[in-house]
């Protein structure tokens, strides 16, 4: 796969491969364009920022942090493009080398530049007292934790609680998984402007919890040529809306997709009745439910055909969704292996995980089906799939669970990362904490199962695809529980269920470009 129709807001890209697109635009364009770019976007935002924390530009404090690299290279011009509009910006340099370009044109608009050595009482009253701290110290060329006195000044404007704008990542962050080696040794930054695309560290792991409000800009990379194994997309609103059209004039209900829920059971007949809520409003035009929580599904849901039958014996459908408190006996496994049996597209969810973890002979049955499967663990149904922990590489490990199992991997957390087979990767990253709540994933089953329905009713689906769907209903998931949160609300399961079609709404307002 080539990386077209991507945009910076949807590209997330390893650093090799940003180091190859920069060098690529750089070759067409005059030395240093693309830094001045960045630098004029990076002026605009810190400008932004100052004019709503001191009411303008003119006279306000605006403090450096300057790494050895290209980094601080962006800092400097910026900071000169502030001073020009009469910022007083001070540069610390706390490596042993700097972009000296930058560093002319910041003093040239009548900005200070020093070094700074562990322990500079003058330097740390600096950020202290500054409107903003630029964090330039390191991008996409850092490694590990910060080293000092970059580590001690970060951890000043951290305890001091100053307004952080960090260029392009967030200082002592891995650009390529968010792992922070050192909590005491990176920057904790309010916005962060990211250049060109995304990259991982920006939207996972610890990385995520640093970056505050992320912008990213256009500097004018091509996505063309980057490899699958490079790209892991970001579904956002805009690439999610083609993927949820509503139905057409001549469609019916089984032309809209069936989608086969199995899950919940006598002792749990909550999650039968939150997966088929997720099912209810993902698309398909028809929900069945099979199992032993069937009386009180049609308590809730009437329009859900419910019976209490096999997964065999329960009519056709376009996917089927098997797991969600359905339990580890006997008769769970003989709805996971009837399933499987079937060659429509199957999601397998929570108990279904952990029987395929478990037996072998269920795994084998997985593993073996010609249809597209999807698995949606969380970490610890993950790890006891994997045999060894998520560990800090998360796009790494699901890649390589969906190569090994040859199936689609959703892995759920405060993102969600999705892979298929073949390395297509996505990642849904807008999900609210909210949505951290028991029952949650049984909605986002129900959801997936049915978009999955869906689709496959118009036109069978390749794992690549299923992947895509996965990552949209992800995406759609996070905007119910942001919708159920609105004004400060608290929220269930059943809450985000009942925000799907206002999220599906929203999502479908938003105009592709
Ligand atoms: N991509 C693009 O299109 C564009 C990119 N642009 C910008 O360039 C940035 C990348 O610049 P870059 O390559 O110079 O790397 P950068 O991160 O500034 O510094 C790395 C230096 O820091 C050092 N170092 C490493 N780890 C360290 C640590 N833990 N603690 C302390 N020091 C450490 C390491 O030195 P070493 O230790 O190896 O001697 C190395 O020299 C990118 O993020 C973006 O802002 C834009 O200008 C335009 C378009
Ligand atoms: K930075």
């Amino acid at each position: 796969m080539t990386g077209h129709g991507l945009r910076p807001a949807t590209a997330v890209l390893t650093v090799a491969a940003v180091r190859r697109a920069e060098a690529a635009a750089m070759a067409e364009l005059p030395e240093g364009a693309l830094m001045q770019r960045a630098a004029t976007a990076l002026a605009v935002v810190a400008g932004s920022m100052l004019r709503e924390i001191c009411g303008r530009v003119t006279g306000s404090r605006v403090v450096l942090l300057v790494g050895a690299g290209d980094n601080g290279g962006d800092a400097l011009y910026a900071g000169a493009r502030l001073a020009a509009r009469g910022a007083r910006v001070d540069a610390l340099l706390v490596a042993d080398r700097h972009h000296v370009g930058g560093a002319d044109a910041l003093r040239r608009n009548g900005g200070r530049v020093q070094v700074v050595a562990l322990g500079d009482l003058v330097a740390a009253e600096l950020v202290a007292r500054a409107d903003l701290v630029v964090d330039g110290i390191l991008g996409i060329g850092g490694r590990g934790a910060l080293r000092e006195p970059a580590a001690w000044l970060a951890a000043v404007a951290r305890e001091t609680d100053v307004a952080v704008l960090a260029v392009d990542l967030p200082s002592g962050v891995d650009a390529d998984t968010g792992a922070v080696a050192d909590a005491d040794a990176v920057v904790h930054a309010d916005r962060t402007v990211a250049f060109g695309c995304l990259k991982a560290g920006l939207l996972l792991g610890d990385g995520a919890l640093r970056t505050g409000e992320l912008a990213v800009v256009d500097i004018g990379l091509s996505f063309d040529d980057v490899a699958t194994s490079e790209l892991v997309v970001r579904i956002d609103d805009d690439s999610a809306a083609p993927l949820l059209a509503g139905p057409g004039a001549r469609d019916d209900k089984y032309t809209r997709g069936v989608v086969g829920v199995s899950a919940g059971s006598e002792a749990y007949p909550g999650a039968a009745v939150l997966a088929t809520a997720g099912a209810r409003h993902g698309l398909a035009g028809y929900v069945r439910y099979a199992g032993h929580a069937h009386e009180q599904v049609v308590a809730h849901w009437p329009d859900v055909v419910a019976r209490p039958g096999r997964v065999a014996d329960a009519g056709r459908t376009q996917c089927w969704v098997v797991g969600s408190g359905r339990g580890l006996d006997e008769d769970a496994r003989g709805a996971v292996l009837d399933a499987a049996a079937l060659d429509v597209p199957l999601l397998l969810d929570a108990d279904a995980l952990t029987l395929m973890a478990d037996d072998a002979d269920v795994r084998a049955a997985v593993v073996a089906r010609s249809g597209v499967t999807v698995l949606t663990p969380h970490a610890g149904e993950f790890a006891r799939l994997a045999g060894v922990p998520v560990g800090e590489d998360r796009v790494a490990a699901v890649r390589s669970l969906a190569a090994d199992l040859g199936a689609v991997v959703l892995l759920k957390g405060s993102a969600t990362v999705v892979a298929a087979p073949d390395g297509h990767a996505y990642v849904a990253a807008s999900a609210p904490p909210e949505l951290a709540t028991a029952g949650s994933g049984d909605v986002l089953a129900g959801l997936l199962g049915s978009l999955l329905a869906h689709h496959e009713a118009h036109a069978p689906l390749d794992p690549a695809r299923a992947a895509l769907l996965a990552a949209v209903a992800a995406h759609v998931h996070g905007a119910a529980g942001a919708v159920a949160a609105d004004d400060g609300r608290t929220v269930t399961a059943l809450d985000v269920a009942a925000a799907l079609p206002a999220a599906v709404a929203r999502v479908r307002r938003s105009s592709p470009e």
